[in-house]
C-alpha cells in the first residue's frame, strides 16, 4: 500500500435483509422481500482521517459501519482494509483485522455487562486475543483508563457505578485495548447528556492524535459531524449522496437532501437565516420498496419537471407529491365532502356528483391554486378517481409531469466533493423552475 492509498474503501457494497424467508413462509408460498438497508455505496477513509456518515434514522449508517468491519455478511460489494479485500480474509489474518478495527457503540448503557468490573470489561480483548502476560494486561488496563479520563482504581468498580458520559469512556478504552488503527464510532455521544457530549468528542479527538486513529463517525447530528469530522459523506435510503471536505459540504450543500438536512440545524448568521427554507417533509421511504430514479424524488423540494413544463417549483412539488398519494393508492375517497353528502360504490360516485366530488376532492388534496391548464389535467384525473379508475388517473398525471428524477438513477461521480442528483448532471438537458435560486 502506498501512502495515498486509502486505509479503507468501501466499493458499491450491498447489504439486503431477507423478510418473509423462513421455511414458514416458503411453505405458504410468501415470496421473500429484500430490505435494501445499504445499496451500492462507495467512499475512501484515508490514514489519520475522520469520515462522517450523516444521514436520517434508518438510511443505513449503522449497517454500513457493521457490514465494513465485516460483523454482518454483505450481499455484495468489496471493503479493502489496508490493501486487502476484508471478506477474503480467513484465520491469522481475519485475526488481525478484528484485531486493528474496532467499533464503539451508541448506548453505553446497554453495551457493557452489568456483571463484569470495568477492568475485566475493557481486558476483555486482551484476553481473546491473549495479548501479554498477567500482569501486563492488568497494567495496560490501568494504563488505558487514565487516557481516556477515569482513574486506575476505579478498575475493580461496576458499570452501574458511572455516569453516561463515564461508561462511554469504558467503551473507548475497551476498544482502543488492542492498539487499533481504525474505529467506526457509531453515534458515540447521541445517547448522552448534551454537557457531556462535547468532552466525549474532545476525548476521541484527543486520543486519534495519540494513537493515529482513522475514524469513521456515523451520527445523525450535523452538529456534532461538523465539530470533528474531515469530509463527511451523506447517506438517504442506503446511498450516498453526496460526500466531500466538511467546510465545503457546511458551505455549500448541493444536494437537496443535504440542504434540508443543514436547514434542520440552528444557526446564526441573520444572512443565512433568511435563506429560503428547503426543510424535510415526510417520512424516509421504505428501504423494502425504494423509490424508481432518485431515492429523494419523493420528498424533494427541487424534483425537476419536464423541460416543457413552465411551473413553479411548489406547485410542481405539490403535484408530484398529489401523484404520489394516486400511486399508492393513499387518498380516501369515502371521507370526501360534509358527512353522507356522496354516496359511493364500486363505480364511484354517480356521474351528477362528479364536478361537486371533483371539487371537493381538490380542495383536500392541494394547498396551493393551480395555473388553468394545470387545473384542467388535475380535475380530469380526479374525475377519473372519482369514476373509481385509479390507473386512469396515475396514467394521465404520470404523461403530463413525469420527471427525470423518477426515471434515472443519478450517479455518484467522481472527484473530491461529487453529488448524485440531476440538477448537477450536465448531460440532462432541463430547465430551471422558474422560482429556482441558481
Ligand atoms: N436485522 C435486520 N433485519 C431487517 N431489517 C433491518 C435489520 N437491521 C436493519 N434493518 C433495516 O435496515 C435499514 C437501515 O438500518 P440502519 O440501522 O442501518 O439505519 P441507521 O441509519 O443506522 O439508523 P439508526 O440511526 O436509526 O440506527 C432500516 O430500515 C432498518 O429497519
Amino acid at each position: 500500500m502506498s501512502a495515498d492509498d486509502p486505509l479503507v474503501r468501501v466499493d458499491d457494497l450491498r447489504k439486503y435483509f431477507w423478510e418473509n424467508d423462513s421455511l414458514l413462509d416458503r411453505l405458504f408460498g410468501d415470496e421473500p422481500v429484500p430490505v435494501r438497508a445499504v445499496d451500492g455505496v462507495s467512499f475512501d477513509i484515508h490514514e489519520g482521517e475522520t469520515l462522517g456518515l450523516v444521514g436520517e434514522s434508518g438510511c443505513g449508517k449503522s449497517t454500513t459501519g457493521e457490514t465494513l468491519l465485516r460483523l454482518q455478511d454483505p450481499t455484495e460489494g468489496r471493503v479493502e482494509f489496508d490493501g486487502e479485500n476484508v471478506y477474503d480474509l480467513s484465520g491469522a489474518a481475519l485475526t488481525d483485522f478484528r484485531r486493528r478495527s474496532q467499533v464503539v457503540f451508541q448506548d453505553p448503557f446497554s453495551s457493557l455487562d452489568p456483571r463484569m468490573t470495568i477492568g475485566d470489561i475493557v481486558r476483555q480483548p486482551l484476553d481473546v486475543h491473549e495479548v501479554g502476560t498477567d500482569t501486563e494486561r492488568r497494567e495496560r488496563v490501568r494504563d488505558l483508563l487514565e487516557r481516556v479520563g477515569l482513574s486506575a482504581d476505579q478498575i475493580d468498580r461496576y458499570p452501574h457505578e458511572f455516569s453516561g458520559g463515564q461508561r462511554q469512556r469504558i467503551g473507548i478504552a475497551r476498544a482502543l485495548a488492542l492498539e487499533p488503527e481504525f474505529v467506526v464510532l457509531d453515534e458515540p455521544t447521541s445517547a448522552l447528556d448534551v454537557s457531556v457530549q462535547a468532552q466525549v468528542l474532545n476525548l476521541l479527538d484527543d486520543l486519534q492524535d495519540e494513537f493515529d486513529l482513522t475514524y469513521l463517525l456515523i451520527s445523525h447530528d450535523l452538529s456534532v459531524i461538523r465539530h470533528v469530522c474531515d469530509r463527511v459523506a451523506v447517506m438517504y435510503l442506503g446511498e450516498v449522496v453526496e460526500i466531500g471536505p466538511v467546510e465545503d459540504l457546511f458551505a455549500d450543500p448541493e444536494h437537496p437532501y443535504t440542504r434540508a438536512l443543514l436547514e434542520s440545524v440552528p444557526r446564526a448568521s441573520t444572512d443565512e437565516r433568511e435563506r429560503d427554507r428547503e426543510t424535510l417533509a415526510g417520512d424516509v421511504p421504505s428501504p423494502r420498496d425504494p423509490p424508481s430514479g432518485c431515492r429523494f424524488r419523493t420528498r424533494c423540494p427541487r424534483v425537476i419537471p419536464p423541460d416543457d413544463l413552465e411551473i413553479e417549483r411548489g406547485t410542481y412539488r405539490a403535484l408530484m407529491t398529489l401523484r404520489q398519494r394516486i400511486e399508492q393508492r393513499d387518498i380516501s375517497l369515502d371521507s370526501v365532502g360534509e358527512d353522507g353528502r356522496f354516496t359511493i360504490d364500486d363505480g364511484g360516485v354517480p356521474e351528477a356528483d362528479v364536478p361537486a366530488f371533483v371539487a371537493a376532492l381538490k380542495a383536500r388534496l392541494l394547498a396551493v391554486d393551480l395555473p388553468e391548464r394545470h387545473d384542467a389535467i388535475v380535475e380530469d384525473a380526479l374525475a377519473e378517481l372519482a369514476t373509481g379508475d385509479w390507473d386512469a388517473a396515475e396514467d394521465r398525471l404520470r404523461t403530463a409531469y413525469e420527471s427525470v428524477c423518477e426515471r434515472d438513477h443519478p450517479e455518484l461521480g467522481d472527484g473530491s466533493h461529487p453529488v448524485a442528483c440531476h440538477l448537477h448532471d450536465d448531460a440532462i438537458e432541463r430547465t430551471p423552475a422558474p422560482d429556482s435560486l441558481d
